[in-house]
């Protein structure tokens, strides 16, 4: 059997070494020049998505690593983007998986052969191959959202997505109003925090904020992955648990007091996961505000009537996923 994997990043590569396992013969696709996919740090190009030059994981070696290779046991607990990506290569040679992988390969197509009851992938080259099985491992960071908002249009700054954002540079000074508060938005409200003028987060519910270094700087991710903790989650009804964690973040940070606090509990949402927020948000560097009620030319006015003089509006919004290589683009619905 012909199985093609489109894209070679953290989905793409271990896809490789399972189809060579199973016995399948398996060709992979990268559209950029190296694997990776958002672990491979492309300040200049455009390609697919990409970390900031500043990204450590927020999740743990220990428990993001492929479970059959583990990162070397010297390097850090938290890694930086360029030994996320030195950990995929390390995986991909000794897995002998490169040599599977065609970099520079864009897919233009990939359409079902209904004849022959199999898929015809066509790069944007014009080269085309016929396949049994296609795997897609093309990630879902990689288009912005855009949210759309009232007056925006007003607005005589720069506006950017956080997928744009590669570093501090062109920030020095700057006015930086942020919305949103997912982890991109409080890395860059991090980094920004000490070199622009002032640095704004708006959030339309809060958040909760973990920290990566829990009791005696543990990662937060393994002390919490012990047999007691998943007895206690077993056993305990779910208000208790959502108490128990909350009560251990008001310790760290007050919620309530920045803003944070949002409406959900604790285990009903992805939380966000930063070490500097509540010491900068404690020295002033940073400032949590309510939702956007509109724009004008020099800035946001947020629910509630208060203005924020803006030199940039950084929009943190998330992205949005499809596949528009699918032939037809809606073969796989997303809800
Ligand atoms: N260091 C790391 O490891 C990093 C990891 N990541 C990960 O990458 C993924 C993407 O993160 P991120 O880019 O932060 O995106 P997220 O989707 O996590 O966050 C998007 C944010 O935008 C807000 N938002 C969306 N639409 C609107 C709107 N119309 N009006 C107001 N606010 C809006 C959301 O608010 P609401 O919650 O109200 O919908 C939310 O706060 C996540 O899984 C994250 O954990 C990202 C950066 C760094």
């Amino acid at each position: 059997m012909k199985v093609c994997v489109i894209g070679a990043g953290v989905s793409g590569l271990p896809a490789i070494k399972s189809c060579i396992e199973a016995g399948l013969d398996v060709v992979c696709y990268e559209k950029s020049s190296d694997i990776g996919g958002l672990w491979n740090y492309r300040p200049d190009q455009d390609v697919g998505g990409t970390v900031m030059k500043s990204t450590v994981v927020n999740t743990s070696k220990e428990m993001m690593a492929y479970s059959d290779f583990p990162p070397p046991e010297d390097w850090p607990n938290f890694m930086h983007h360029s030994y996320v990506q030195k950990y995929l290569r390390l995986y991909a040679e000794h897995f002998s998986l490169i040599k599977y992988i065609h970099l520079n390969s864009e897919v233009k197509s990939v359409k079902k052969d209904e004849d022959i009851h199999k898929w015809r992938v066509t790069l944007k080259s014009g080269q085309s191959e016929i396949f049994d099985k296609i795997m897609l491992c093309t990630g879902h960071h990689a288009i912005p959202y855009y949210p759309q908002f009232r007056g925006l249009e007003k607005f005589k700054g720069k506006i950017l997505h956080a997928k744009e954002y590669r570093d501090y540079h062109g920030f020095e000074d700057k006015n930086v109003f942020i919305l949103g508060i997912g982890n991109s938005a409080l890395d860059i409200a991090v980094e920004l925090s000490k070199i622009s003028k002032s640095v704004t987060v708006s959030t339309r519910r809060g958040t909760w904020v973990f920290n990566r270094a829990a009791q005696a700087g543990m990662p937060y991710d393994i002390v919490f992955q012990s047999r007691l903790y998943y007895w206690l989650m077993k056993v305990l009804p779910w208000t208790i648990a959502n108490d128990f964690m909350e009560h251990r973040l008001q310790q760290r940070l007050d919620h309530d007091l920045y803003g944070l606090r949002p409406n959900h509990r604790f285990f009903q949402q992805h939380p966000a996961v930063n070490d500097n927020l509540a010491n900068l948000l404690a020295s002033g560097l940073i400032t949590i505000t309510e939702d956007i009620e509109t724009f004008d030319e020099t800035g946001v006015i947020v629910k509630g009537g208060r203005h924020f003089d803006a030199d940039v509006i950084i929009l943190c919004t998330g992205y949005t996923f499809s596949f528009p290589y699918l032939d037809p683009s809606t073969l796989i619905p997303i809800i």
